[in-house]
């Protein structure tokens, strides 16, 4: 974890909402984001944590370019920043061996150094021959596994992962959580949202709470940790969220 003074992202006063029709096509508004400031630091393991619904994987969205913020700013000072989730983007109709050189592609990788990697990460994935089959005809484990193969395979600047460790089998977890733990030790940028405290703890440099789309608290693993804890012990469950049903108003 060799975090440098150098920003690889600063996000300033980002604020998201999601619209969409409720009944009658009333506009609904969700708030998912309001206000959020920090820094993702080169070479720094950033862990984020918050209940269900507190606005976690939007933030991933907004840091990798997927959505724009509606207010306020992101500024990447690197090239490539790769998101690791369960739901990747690939293209249904082509096959996995396809989408592979095109994911490579996109995270800014010439067509050639996407077919040099080809092997390994088909063997990363270990989808063996299902790999020259449409991705349509793959489970979410299977689309999880190569787009987490070709995410720690290529070099990016920023790896944004969600709740990925999580994904495939034990033999899967393991090499995925090895080939993380390699990465975070190299000088890799990385933002980890994790439901696990132990991971976060031993993983990350720093961490972010989040509730209700907005930063609680930011800094010392350990102490944001034991914060987080002890208001999920105060607090009964995902549905006792007052702010969210006021954030949700009209
Ligand atoms: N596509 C969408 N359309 C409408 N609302 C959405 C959409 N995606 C998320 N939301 C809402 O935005 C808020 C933040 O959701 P988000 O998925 O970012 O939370 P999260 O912290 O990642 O949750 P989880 O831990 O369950 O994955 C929630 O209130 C959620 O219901």
């Amino acid at each position: 974890m060799s975090t440098s003074h150098r920003n690889v992202l600063e996000i300033e006063n980002v604020g998201f909402s999601y619209h969409t029709r409720a009944n009658f096509g009333r506009q609904h508004r969700i708030e998912a984001l309001t206000d959020v400031t920090f820094s993702l630091r080169h070479g720094e393991t950033l862990g984020v944590v918050g209940r269900n619904g507190c606005g976690k994987s939007t933030l991933l969205k907004l840091l990798s370019g997927i959505y724009r913020p509606e207010k306020g700013t992101i500024t990447r000072h690197c090239k490539s920043v790769s998101l690791l989730s369960l739901s990747v983007g690939f293209d249904q109709l082509l096959t996995g061996s396809q989408n592979l050189v095109l994911s490579c592609m996109f995270l800014g990788h010439s067509r050639r150094d996407a077919l040099r990697h080809h092997d390994e990460i088909v063997e990363f994935s270990g989808l063996g021959k299902f790999i020259d089959e449409p991705v349509k005809s793959y489970s979410s484990g299977m689309k999880a596994r190569l787009g987490f193969a070709v995410g720690l395979t290529m070099k990016v600047d920023v790896l944004l992962i969600d709740e990925v460790l999580g994904v495939g089998d034990e033999s899967f977890k393991r090499k995925a959580v090895n080939a993380m733990r390699e990465r975070i030790d190299s000088d890799q940028s990385v933002v980890l949202v994790s439901h696990s405290l132990n991971r976060l703890r031993t993983l990350c440099d720093r961490v972010i709470w989040l509730e209700d789309g907005a930063i609680k608290a930011m800094g010392d693993p350990e102490d944001v940790v034991d914060q987080y804890m002890e208001a999920m012990e105060d607090s009964e469950s995902v549905g006792n969220r007052p702010a969210q049903a006021a954030r949700e108003a009209g």
